[in-house]
């Protein structure tokens, strides 16, 4: 349906926004950067909410969906400081995170926009969980997501449908 299909290209930009968590990452490893820059997330949030109301989002579901992004991108940078920690650090040079990387996150995130506009009505209808648990299921089949990062994505996903995020066994 239509309806499946907006949620699966929400879910799509998601995971493509989860996977710039990993060069993120490897610059402020490589940069000794803390993970979480409070002043950029405030320049996001700002940012998408401007941009929602223009758009037709529901501002306070765009804040909400937004700071679900940051949470699940810190949920994967975390995770791998971690490994780096416990078994060493990445050799592979990082791409630069002002230059490069966030201007990608600004293209993702205006492209998200629109997605999250187009997924309104299901957003509020009854079955939105089950709808997003298909999306989900019929997307994985289609994609080779690393299942490691399940959790980072359910996170993303968690006020996609106003009556909560992906249900268990999605
Ligand atoms: O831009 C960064 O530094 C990121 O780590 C990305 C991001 C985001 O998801 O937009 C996540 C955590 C940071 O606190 C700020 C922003």
């Amino acid at each position: 349906t239509g309806e499946t299909t907006a949620l699966t290209n929400v879910i799509a930009l998601v995971a493509e926004r989860l996977s710039l968590a990993t060069p993120v990452a490897q610059y402020k490893w490589i940069n000794h950067k803390p993970i979480t820059d409070a002043p950029r997330e405030k320049q996001v949030l700002a940012d998408v909410v401007a941009r929602a109301s223009s758009q037709g989002v529901d501002p306070d579901f765009a804040r909400l969906f937004f700071g679900d992004q940051i949470e699940a991108s810190k949920i994967v940078q975390e995770r791998l400081f971690a490994q780096w920690h416990a078994s060493g650090a990445p050799t592979q040079a990082a791409p630069d995170l002002s230059a490069d990387i966030r201007p990608h996150l600004d293209r993702l995130d205006a492209t998200l926009i629109q997605a999250l506009a187009r997924v309104t009505p299901v957003r509020h209808a009854d079955d939105c969980q089950s709808q997003l648990a298909e999306s989900l299921a019929n997307w994985r089949q289609l994609t080779k997501f690393d299942s490691s990062e399940s959790d980072a994505l359910m996170r993303a996903l968690n006020h996609v449908c106003e009556s909560g995020g992906v249900p268990a066994q999605g």
